[in-house]
């Protein structure tokens, strides 16, 4: 099937995307500038610096693999967080206030403490605290120093910050410098969607050939800026087109080519759906090496 699809398609063309003009030379020399100087960031599976760690869309793809949850919380360190019973405890607002009963009612409330863990055991109540405890880093695990050589302390249960089924995603790893990347005029996430929506087949596939089954092999030769393939879940993609619309840059968007880029992507941004991004890029599918 290879050999046909190079029959009908010749050998590896430029795209009729944007990156072919001279007068885009500079940002193809900026990118291989920027992979000179940046070899930490090549061929590994980290994610890119944005979003943080901590944001909202990253819990859903990092929080199992940076923050653990512990479940054995120290009853010790819950201890330490609930107040001395000795200590005064918030103001209360009393619910009907104005009336003689309900004023002296809060009047006591006020000089009393705020339930312990250990009261609202004798009460047979449950702390809410005690259902969600709180997350546990190691912070011993942070490349760039142990907690102690920075003097923090780590916590008595803490846990490792990687499991073995996800990339290992440290705290300074994540930290690394954000680089804005200024998308050139005509070149926004508006301009994709207009010419995405326009119908545009941007497979680089000559019309009326069906999509394609394309090896590991085959996907490998495809990683130059001119002819950047990626598959994604399965599907293999013409990153080309697209490069200079990416909001992370050219760069990063290359970090995939010429291989399956589905793990970083999705540790990436996995709240982007790029089946509906690439849809006019989609040339054929992923498939063992060999079945072609
Ligand atoms: C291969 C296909 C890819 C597509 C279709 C794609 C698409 C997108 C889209 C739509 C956004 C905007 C997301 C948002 O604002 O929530 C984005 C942002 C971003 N992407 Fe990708 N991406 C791809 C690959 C990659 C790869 C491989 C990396 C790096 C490993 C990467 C790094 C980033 C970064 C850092 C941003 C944030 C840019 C910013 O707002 O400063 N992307 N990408």
């Amino acid at each position: 099937m290879t050999s046909l699809w190079r029959a009908l398609v010749g050998p590896a063309k430029s795209e009729p995307g944007p990156l072919n003009d001279a007068a885009n030379q500079t940002t193809e020399d900026e990118v291989l500038e920027n992979r000179r100087g940046d070899e930490d960031v090549q061929d590994d599976q980290t994610p890119p610096p944005f979003p943080s760690l901590d944001s909202a869309q990253r819990a859903s793809t990092v929080d199992s693999t940076t923050v653990q949850i512990s479940n054995e919380q120290p009853q010790q360190q819950q201890q330490s967080l609930a107040p001395p019973s000795s200590a005064m405890g918030p103001p209360s607002i009393s619910p009907g206030s104005g009336t003689t009963s309900s004023s002296a009612a809060a009047a006591v409330r006020r000089h009393l403490p705020p339930p312990t863990a250990t009261s609202l055991d004798r009460l047979n109540l449950k702390s809410t605290s005690g259902s969600r405890p709180l997350p546990v880093f190691n912070f011993a695990n942070v490349s760039g120093g142990t907690a102690s050589s920075r003097g923090r302390a780590v916590p008595q249960s803490s846990s490792s910050l990687t499991t073995p089924n996800t990339a290992a995603i440290s705290l300074s790893q994540a930290r690394r410098k954000r680089e804005k990347v200024s998308l050139e005029p005509g070149f926004s996430q508006l301009d994709w969607a207009s010419l995405k929506n326009s119908g545009k087949d941007l497979s680089g596939r000559p019309p009326g050939v069906p999509p394609v089954r394309i090896t590991v092999e085959e996907l490998k030769k495809h990683s130059t800026l001119e002819d950047a393939w990626t598959a994604l879940g399965g599907k293999v993609y013409n990153l080309t087109p697209y490069l200079r619309f990416h909001p992370g840059g050219v760069r990063e968007a290359m970090r995939c080519a010429g291989k399956d880029g589905t793990h970083l992507f999705n540790i990436t941004h996995m709240w982007v759906n790029y089946d509906r991004m690439l849809g006019n890029c989609f040339i054929g599918y992923l498939v063992p090496s060999g079945s072609s």
